[in-house]
């Protein structure tokens, strides 16, 4: 699927609305991309997972940042099969209280898989605690950058980060 028809698939499950949003880490939007339309909607789900898993290796692990990324990761982890991991935002305080949960070996590459990256303080989290779980992190594979900041502060981390759609791609010739 080309970049457009990923635009077109997430424009036809609904996922881009416009209003007045509260964001996750402040600040109001007048446009917010619903991600559980899309991460739903099973011709934007075999999109996204066949892109990500085109660009991922044999020998990578993924990760899905919880709780949106999960279903994208899953889908991505059949199609390339690959297996991954998720990283949760809070611990449980019961069980194993793990905040990484799956199986991760001590150095292994892992390549983060986000949603909707706005402020990245969502995805930079995960790449800690990926990495305070043992993982080594340098990529991260995301599905919208809405091109605030994110980009720059998951790079901060020292983490490359491809999206595959842009705010500008996704708002541009709207109707
Ligand atoms: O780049 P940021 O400023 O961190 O914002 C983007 C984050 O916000 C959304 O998650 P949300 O907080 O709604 O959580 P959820 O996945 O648990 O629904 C989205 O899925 C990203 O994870
Ligand atoms: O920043 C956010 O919280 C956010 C923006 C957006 O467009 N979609 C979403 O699910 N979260």
């Amino acid at each position: 699927m080309t970049n457009q028809a990923l635009i077109d698939a997430l424009r036809d499950a609904d996922a881009v609305r416009f209003g007045e949003f509260e964001l996750s880490h402040g600040g109001t939007s007048e446009y917010y991309v619903d991600k559980y339309l899309f991460e739903t909607d099973p011709t934007c789900l075999e999109a996204i997972a066949e892109a990500f898993a085109e660009r991922v290796g044999p020998d990578d692990k993924l990760a899905g940042v919880a709780l949106g990324a999960v279903p994208l990761a899953a889908a991505t982890s059949v199609a390339a099969d690959a297996p991954y991991v998720i990283a949760r935002k809070q611990r449980k305080d019961y069980g194993t209280a793990n905040l990484v949960e799956g199986r991760l070996e001590d150095g292994e590459e892992v390549v983060v898989l986000e949603d909707i990256v706005t402020t990245g303080t969502s995805l930079v989290d995960a790449i800690e605690a990926l990495r305070e779980a043992g993982a080594t992190v340098d990529r991260a594979l995301v599905v919208v950058d809405r091109e605030e900041g994110g980009r720059e502060n998951v790079e901060d981390a020292g983490v490359e980060m491809e999206a595959l759609v842009t705010a500008s791609d996704l708002l541009a010739d709207r109707d």
